[in-house]
């Protein structure tokens, strides 16, 4: 785990220069990708020294996008994958874009051994994941990516989830995992609880302006809008082509799961009720998600307050920008990426502000904000491996 230079070690190892494996071998080096492999003892390509981490849920999007992300990561290596139906296969039939990679099988959760895992990125459906991680070893650090350890009273869970909770002691210990707001609790936590990816574009942009006073918090409506890949890749009737192509719809209207989060999270930085009206909407886009904010100001407090506000918050931030005046934040401009861009504008009507909020919902809604907080848990600087910037146009 120590931050040794891998290319002065690398070209200390032994090499067969004319193996053309070998030399294949070299060629990645120069991007980094490789050096991990010529470190290791047993040909498995995890260094000695590196975090070993566990995917649990690999074959699903989020799952895929950590090992995207974990493909650039100096410290953390993938020591075992795991899939429910696809237990048995390699990636490479599940992903073929991840063919190139040298991974692990697929294989099933009870088959799996974590003694020598040091960490794990739980991305398994809500519901599901509690009992799961109830079962695992206490020495390992999780992050887990559903929406079963976000609620902290569990009869609220029990109320939008339809079941009871089923690990109430876990609940207690997990720690909600939204980076820029509980920093310093994420980094000596062992379970976090990642947050939902419509609940992170919410907070992202309010959290200050509540903080600050700037905005009635009983007066909240947010309008967002999700590609397809946030619900997640099993097959699912309304997700057919067919059903979302050409069209925008919404769901969950009144009764969406994330309301209690959102308003958990409001309410922890207004120290009292805050009540939001939220509607999502699927588009037909494969990632990327936008939340409009429709707020009012409260008395005295100007539109530029609020531009300031946020500015000011998020300036020491890497991975959260306000935009310059006017400046309209885009979807394409987060793809891919693990940032969240903000903007506020006034309404037409007097007293009214609206704010955008854009995130890619598998990075900074999902898998980034995962790592971020690995990174965090296990004393890494928070950005490693997520030096990604968007394809554009
Ligand atoms: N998609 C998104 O944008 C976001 C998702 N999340 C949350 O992250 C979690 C994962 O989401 P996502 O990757 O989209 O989901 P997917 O449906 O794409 O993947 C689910 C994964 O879990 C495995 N799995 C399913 N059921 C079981 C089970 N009973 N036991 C063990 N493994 C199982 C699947 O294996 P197999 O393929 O073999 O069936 C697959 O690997 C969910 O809780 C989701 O709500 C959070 C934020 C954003
Ligand atoms: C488009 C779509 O269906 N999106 C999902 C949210 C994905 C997410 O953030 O979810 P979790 O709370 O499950 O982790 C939904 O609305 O349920």
């Amino acid at each position: 785990m120590s931050a040794i230079s891998f290319s002065s070690v690398c070209f200390h190892s032994a090499h067969n220069w004319n193996n053309p494996k070998e030399f294949g071998k070299l060629r990645k080096q120069q991007d980094g990708k490789l050096l991990v492999k010529c470190l290791s003892k047993s040909g498995n390509p995890i260094s000695q020294n590196a975090v070993r981490v566990g995917i649990l849920g690999a074959s699903g999007y989020t799952g895929s996008e950590v090992i995207r992300l974990l493909a650039n990561h100096p410290q953390f290596g993938i020591a075992l994958m795991t899939a429910d139906r696809k237990a048995g296969q390699p990636i490479s039939s599940v992903f073929p874009h991840l063919s190139t990679q040298d991974l692990p099988d697929l294989i099933a959760i009870k088959d799996a051994n974590f003694s020598d895992v040091d960490a794990v990125f739980c991305c398994l459906p809500h519901g599901t994941t509690q009992e799961i991680i109830k079962g695992l070893p206490k020495h390992l650090k999780i992050v887990d990516l559903s929406a079963d350890f976000r609620l902290k009273d569990i009869s609220e869970y029990e109320e939008w989830y339809g079941q009871p909770h089923r690990a109430p002691d876990l609940q207690k210990e997990a720690i909600y995992g939204l980076t820029e707001v509980l920093r310093e609790e994420i980094k000596n936590a062992r379970l976090v609880a990642n947050p939902g990816c419509y609940p992170t574009s919410i907070q992202l942009p309010l959290v200050p302006l509540i903080k600050a006073n700037l905005i009635d918090i009983k007066n909240i409506t947010i309008d967002a809008k999700s590609g397809v890949s946030g619900a997640g890749r099993s097959a699912k009737e309304n997700l057919l082509f067919t059903e979302v192509a050409e069209g925008l719809s919404s769901y969950g209207v009144t009764r969406h799961r994330h309301v209690p989060e959102i308003e958990q999270g409001l309410a922890d930085v207004a120290s009292s009720k805050v009540t939001v009206s939220f509607t999502p909407n699927l588009i037909p886009m494969r990632r990327g998600m936008q939340s409009n904010i429709y707020v009012y100001l409260a008395p005295g407090v100007k539109i530029e307050d609020l531009h300031q506000q946020l500015k000011l918050a998020y300036e020491d931030e890497e991975f959260v920008a306000v935009l310059e005046n006017g400046v309209i934040p885009r979807t394409q401009s987060v793809q891919g990426t693990n940032y969240c861009l903000i903007n506020v504008f006034p309404d037409r009507i007097p007293g009214r502000a609206i704010i955008i909020s854009v995130i890619d919902n598998l990075v900074k809604g999902a898998s980034g904000q995962a790592l971020q907080n690995l990174n965090l848990m296990m004393g890494f600087p928070e950005n490693l491996g997520l030096h990604y910037l968007p394809l554009f146009p």
